[in-house]
């Protein structure tokens, strides 16, 4: 597969285990990208403490979800019966389009297109663009396209597992006003009214979310997440006991998964032949 050239500078090829994967070195920050899943595994600005959060005990094996990062889940979020859970995009291999930097980051154009194997489980043919830039704060930018109409909605999620010093102090504002559906309790969903506090187990979809949150983690600084065209939050910490149910996730209390797009009735109806773009932005609340 024909993949451009990195600029040497400050990106080079690696492999871990089965994973190919992008190490960044620049000026401005330092970070890891997997070709499987087009996914940011690890990105921290010089003299921030991390953004993202990387399970020290995830696997790198071909095929199998790497715990950690931002994978991205498309077209379906959460699990569906007899396929993979969060949809088929983030075990799949995609293409490197470009990669550049420039004074004040880095950038990385990633695509992925429909084929046989993905048709056997979703019949549709789709385009998806992953543009990544990566400096004092990290944007990613997906751009999809259906050729054809397709008689469901799609579901998606930039799941980004965020760095933390103790997820049980940490606490998400602007999620006031959304409705949400508790997946722990499985009740009937509710309005969510001021600052959400995780606590030490959560699991929760929001919908009609606002797409504008900050996460308190104190005492490191706090982050700003801004979306784009993503109706949805989710907000996901395992807890001890789900942490020690699941192989690859070590260290859980350091991390908070606030992750952007669009589930349950948020699902989008994409028009066939029209590009669609959702964007997230991650970064530092500056004091
Ligand atoms: O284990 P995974 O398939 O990566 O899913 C990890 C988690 O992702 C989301 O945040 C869901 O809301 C959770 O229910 C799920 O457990």
């Amino acid at each position: 597969m024909q993949q451009p050239e990195l600029p040497s500078a400050v990106m080079r090829w690696v492999r871990r285990g089965e994973i190919d994967l992008i190490e960044i070195d620049h000026p401005v920050g330092r970070g890891l990208v997997s070709r499987q899943g087009a996914q940011l595994l690890d990105w921290q600005a010089t003299d921030q403490p991390p953004l993202i959060w990387l399970s020290p005990a995830t696997r790198f094996e071909a095929g199998r979800p790497l715990r950690g990062g931002i994978p991205l889940c498309w077209p379906w979020f959460g699990p569906r019966p007899g396929l993979p859970a969060h949809g088929l995009v983030r075990q799949r291999n995609w293409r490197l389009e470009a990669a550049s930097h420039d004074p004040e980051g880095c950038t990385l154009r990633w695509r992925l297109d429909s084929d046989p194997e993905q048709r056997a489980l979703w019949p549709h043919d789709f385009e998806l663009v992953l543009t990544m830039r990566l400096g004092l704060s990290i944007k990613l930018s997906l751009a999809m396209r259906v050729p054809n109409d397709i008689d469901e909605p799609v579901s998606f999620a930039f799941h980004s597992y965020l760095a933390l010093p103790d997820v049980r102090t940490a606490t998400v504002d602007g999620l006031s006003g959304s409705i949400r559906h508790d997946k722990l309790s499985n009740g009937a969903p509710t309005a969510q009214c001021g600052i959400f506090q995780p606590g030490k187990q959560c699991d929760s979809v929001f919908t009609d979310a606002s797409g504008r949150y900050v996460l308190q983690r104190a005492p490191w600084p706090a982050l700003r997440i801004e979306a784009e065209n993503c109706p949805s939050a989710i907000v996901w910490t395992p807890g001890e006991q789900g942490a020690a149910a699941m192989a690859d996730m070590a260290d859980w209390s350091g991390m908070l998964c606030v992750e952007t797009g669009a589930a349950l009735a948020d699902g989008l109806r994409l028009q066939a032949g029209q590009w669609h773009r959702v964007v997230t932005r991650i970064g530092v609340v500056e004091a």
